[in-house]
């Protein structure tokens, strides 16, 4: 795919099983996901789209194959399991905020005990993030102020605030209000300019649309589709995804 044999996808991906016991939830999927490339990984219930994501950061490990971030194979017994989860950031779909912390302190605090940014330097970054997701008059107030959808922009901003390469995100928008929804996405949608890589697991298909580079379709844990969404949406090759989108669209 690539001419220059010392290229390193962002994310390599070479034959991934995960089984939980005897249930085989990811049977073989091989792909790779480009520097600032955003993918968008949907699915039916059940076809394993969490649980791949939750391998490329390592919160399942998987039962054979590989995955490498970067080049450097995070599969292997030497991996430094929070050097990897420090720059493959993560976003799910209930927020997981600290609840006795304001929301900069939430943003600062990773920063803080786990790269030694002094607070000064936490604080200026934490603000600027702020601003970006929209919040910065929020920063010194607990999260159980905060509404679902400013809760999830708080979130986006405390993981941006490590300087992942990459972010993966579980289905942000699936535990919102309707109305919510949308000033999360917008959110993402601004994420998707600025070069960072992202692998988005969801449900909203006019969003996956509009912003995904490539559709990863999953289905029984296999990769059964990997089109552009131009392609996906109106001519899907494979007959699980067309019967899919017959129902959600
Ligand atoms: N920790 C676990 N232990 C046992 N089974 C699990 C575990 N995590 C996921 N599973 C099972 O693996 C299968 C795939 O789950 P996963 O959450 O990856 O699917 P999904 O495509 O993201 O589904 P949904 O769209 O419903 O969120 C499901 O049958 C689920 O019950």
């Amino acid at each position: 795919m690539h001419s220059n044999e010392d290229y390193n996808a962002a994310v390599k991906v070479d034959n991934l099983h995960k089984s939980f016991g005897n249930l085989k939830v990811l049977q073989g999927i091989s792909t790779e996901i480009g520097h600032g490339e955003v993918v968008a990984v949907i699915g039916p219930s059940g076809s394993g789209k969490s649980t791949f994501l939750r391998c490329m950061n390592l919160l399942e490990v998987p039962t054979s194959g590989k995955i490498y971030i970067q080049g450097a194979d995070i599969t292997s017994q030497k991996t430094d399991i929070m050097k990897v989860r420090q720059n493959v950031g993560m976003v799910f779909q209930h927020f997981h905020l600290f609840p006795h912390k304001t929301v900069l302190s939430n943003v600062t605090y990773a920063p803080k005990k786990v790269k030694n940014v002094s607070a000064e330097e936490a604080r200026r970054e934490g603000m600027e993030l702020l601003s970006k997701v929209g919040l910065a008059e929020k920063a010194d107030v607990y999260p159980s102020k905060l509404s679902g959808g400013q809760k999830q922009r708080v979130a986006i901003a405390r993981s941006l605030a490590m300087k992942p390469d990459i972010m993966l995100f579980d289905e942000p928008t699936s535990a919102l209000d309707p109305e919510m929804v949308k000033e999360v996405l917008e959110v993402m949608k601004d994420l998707t300019k600025t070069g960072i890589t992202m692998a988005i697991v969801t449900h909203e298909m006019g969003f996956a649309r509009e912003v995904a580079n490539r559709i990863l379709f999953l289905d029984k844990g296999m990769l059964a589709e990997d089109s552009p969404p131009s392609k996906f949406f109106t001519n899907p090759e494979c007959d699980r995804a067309k019967q899919f989108l017959e129902k959600m669209l």
